[in-house]
């Protein structure tokens, strides 16, 4: 068995980690933000984007098994925020493999985290997420949970286009994920792509200022919750579109690039 199954449910060491201003302001640039968000990117005032929580509650990641690095994608991301986060600040998580599933084409593994304030000890943060590991499916196993998101029968409340970089990997890479498949094109041909692609987070945390500005009245106090899945690839430079359905505080959204891929699917987020 390549993948390590008896990872599931054994929880990982508990990981602290501290982030300084300068670490959420450079994140802020990682994911488009620019002169226009002066109170993400720069001291005055400063606020932090809650997607940021993701990356503050990630924990080293653990040795599924044995597999070829460059086949493994970033499937799905979930987070719930319990407080807005400082400009500086730091937290102590612990991660758990919630489920390793048989999707045919590939092997998908959940894991679960919490992040508990370093000051207060209370949780602030509850991360969900998935890994695709291509060409690790087939070993006969459970195929998982269905997710019953559709998107909803009119027209998007809003449609908000950001436009990427074509050096926006090498910019957000700064923020901790130095995977090669992001920056160097021979591991990106060794997994079938013609050049390095966008980190999965950084399509993320452009989608979530897009949700921030147009539903969330710019205020990361009012963003409680965000989750998707990660469908097509996203190469630097490229356009992203957010769709966005909003109902009171449940919103629903999809990020698509110009030829009309969908690169984030089944999106949710709650807004306070
Ligand atoms: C905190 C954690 C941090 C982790 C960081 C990881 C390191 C990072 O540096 C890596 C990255 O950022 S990679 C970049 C971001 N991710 C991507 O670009 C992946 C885009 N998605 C794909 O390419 C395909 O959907 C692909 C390849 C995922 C699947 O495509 P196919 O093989 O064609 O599969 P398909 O036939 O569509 O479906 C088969 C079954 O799998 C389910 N599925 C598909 N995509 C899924 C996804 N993204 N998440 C969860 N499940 C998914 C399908 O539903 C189907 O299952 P079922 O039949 O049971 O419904």
């Amino acid at each position: 068995m390549a993948l390590d199954h008896s990872l599931i449910g054994v929880e990982g060491p508990a990981h602290e980690r501290t982030w300084t201003s300068k670490d959420t302001m450079l994140y802020a640039l990682g994911v488009g933000a620019g002169t226009s968000e002066l109170e993400f990117t720069t001291e005055k005032g400063q606020r932090v984007l809650p997607t940021f929580a993701v990356l503050a509650a990630q924990a080293p990641g653990r040795r599924l098994g044995d597999y070829d690095p460059a086949m493994l994608v970033h499937a799905e991301q979930a987070f719930e925020l319990r407080a807005e986060l400082p400009a500086a600040g730091g937290v102590r998580t612990t991660t758990k493999v919630t489920g390793i599933y048989d999707k045919g084409s590939g092997a998908l593994v959940t894991t679960e985290a919490t992040a508990v304030d370093l000051r207060t000890g209370e949780v602030v943060i509850a991360n969900r997420s998935a890994v695709f590991i291509r060409g690790e499916g087939g070993f006969g196993g459970d195929r998982g949970p269905k997710d019953s998101w559709a998107a909803p029968d009119r027209a998007p409340d809003h449609k908000v286009t950001y436009s990427t970089r074509p050096d926006q990997a090498l910019l957000y890479r700064l923020s901790g994920d130095y995977n090669p498949l992001h920056s160097d094109p021979e591991f990106a041909a060794r997994a079938g792509f013609d050049r390095p692609i966008l980190h999965g987070l950084c399509t993320y945390g452009v989608t979530g200022r897009a949700l921030l500005h147009t539903v969330a009245g710019s205020d990361p106090a009012r963003f409680r919750a965000m989750s998707g899945r990660f469908t097509s690839p996203v190469f630097p430079g490229e356009s992203l579109t957010v769709s966005i359905w909003a109902d009171g505080s449940d919103v629903l959204f999809r990020t698509a690039k110009d030829d009309g891929t969908v690169v984030i699917d089944r999106g949710r987020a709650t807004i306070g």
